[in-house]
């Protein structure tokens, strides 16, 4: 598939794309933010827009095609900067911060007010994203992965805006399927629980497992 890649890179490039991108995808977030909550008057909105269409034309200058896709190489190992959950240059991304633990992914993120469904409350579709890319990770990481075929999501508590914590691990596999478990936490505690069916497609199977991960997996 060609939205998956190979492309060398050496540490230093790699180092400052990451600094470059990190900074931009920072900056659009904040700008976001401030958007949502701006209380100034039409003049300053007007002139903010000029700034914007004036930086929109400049990163138009030269663009990719298409998607980012996910990119590998070996100073970089994957590369997912386009996910729209962790995605280091995707400004969409909250983004969520993933860590591993054996099988276990604990992924933190700040949910700001771009994030917001019922009011000062997060969006149940933002969960059930983050979910779906938590429990896909786990299921990766344990080097089963496989595209979300079914995603189930029990939201048993409100989710205030803030910082939340997703956890998700592997619960078993059946041949080219592996189920996921996983809980978004805030302070008032479990919030959300997940579970889900992650299936190798068809194109993929037959490959050995190293090569499933490189071309399946996006986490
Ligand atoms: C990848 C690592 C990811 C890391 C992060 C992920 C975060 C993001 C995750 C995503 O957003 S993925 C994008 C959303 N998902 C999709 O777009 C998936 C679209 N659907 C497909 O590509 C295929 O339908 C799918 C790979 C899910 C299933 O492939 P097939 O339709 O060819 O399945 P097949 O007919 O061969 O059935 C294989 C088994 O899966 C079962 N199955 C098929 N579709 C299912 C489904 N949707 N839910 C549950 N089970 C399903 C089916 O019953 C059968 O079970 P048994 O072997 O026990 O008989």
């Amino acid at each position: 598939m060609s939205e998956y890649s190979i492309e060398e890179i050496t540490a230093d490039h790699l180092a400052h794309i990451t600094a470059v991108a990190q900074g931009l995808a920072g900056d659009v977030r904040a700008l976001v933010d401030a958007t949502v909550r701006t209380q100034v008057g039409d003049d300053d909105v007007a002139a903010a827009r000029e700034h914007i269409a004036a930086a929109t034309a400049l990163l138009r200058r030269e663009q990719l095609p298409g998607a980012f896709g996910i990119r590998f190489s070996a100073t970089a190992g994957k590369r997912n900067w386009g996910n729209a959950m962790v995605g280091l240059r995707n400004p969409v991304a909250p983004p969520m911060h993933m860590s591993y633990d054996g099988e276990k992914i604990t992924g933190t993120v700040d949910l700001g007010a771009a994030y917001e469904g019922p009011a000062g409350l997060v969006h149940g579709g933002i969960l059930a994203a983050l979910l779906d890319q938590a429990l896909g990770s786990a299921a990766e990481n344990a080097g089963v992965p496989g595209m979300t075929g079914t995603l189930n999501v029990r939201y048993r508590q409100a989710t205030v805006l803030g910082p939340v914590t997703v956890s998700a691990w592997l619960d078993r596999t059946e041949g080219i399927k592996s189920f996921a478990k996983g809980t978004v936490s805030t302070a008032d505690g479990v919030t959300v629980e997940a579970d889900g069916v992650f299936i190798l497609p068809r194109w993929a199977r037959g490959q050995s497992q190293e090569d499933a991960v490189r071309t399946v997996g996006e986490g």
